[in-house]
């Protein structure tokens, strides 16, 4: 599958590692930057980027990196369509995709070192939506969170 990759500038001394991790997972990485020697730039502006792409179907999932993670799922979150969560363990970056259908994995550089994000994009790439009814009633009932909010 395609794989949005994003990074703020704190996030970009992850970069090498995530799109190395989608590359030997067998995907595709489509690198939206922000490289580590380019301008500071805002985790939202990444967010919105990268929301963007899995919307017009460029891409089916991302991985955004921000500092903390906080902030880049906090953002990410708010672009329709956009499931995103900070996983910082590999049950939560499987376990996001296989119950929530999580399309957006978000990660703090200032947290996690570049072999556990390895390990975290492997599970989160690795993991499909489980499709189970008690999944798929949770998940309308977010997507009617969103038309609510959105409405
Ligand atoms: O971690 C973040 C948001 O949750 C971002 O990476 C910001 O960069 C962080 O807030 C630090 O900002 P700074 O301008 O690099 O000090």
């Amino acid at each position: 599958m395609k794989v949005a990759a994003a990074f703020d500038h704190r996030g970009a001394k992850l970069r090498d590692a995530v799109l190395a991790a989608i590359a030997a997972a067998g995907h595709e990485a489509i690198d939206l930057g922000t490289g580590a020697d380019t301008p500071p730039v805002d985790y939202p502006d990444k967010a919105l980027e990268l929301g963007m792409e899995i919307r017009r179907g460029a891409a089916e999932r991302g991985v955004l990196v921000c500092g903390s993670g906080v902030g880049a799922s906090v953002a990410a979150s708010k672009v329709p369509g956009i499931r995103a969560a900070i996983c910082h363990d590999t049950y939560s970056a499987h376990q996001g995709v296989e119950h929530d259908d999580m399309n957006v994995l978000c990660l703090g550089s200032e947290i996690v070192g570049a072999e556990l994000a390895r390990e975290l994009v492997r599970a989160f790439l690795g993991a499909r939506f489980d499709g189970g009814e008690r999944y798929l009633r949770r998940l309308e009932k977010v997507l009617e969170l969103e038309r609510m909010t959105n409405g």
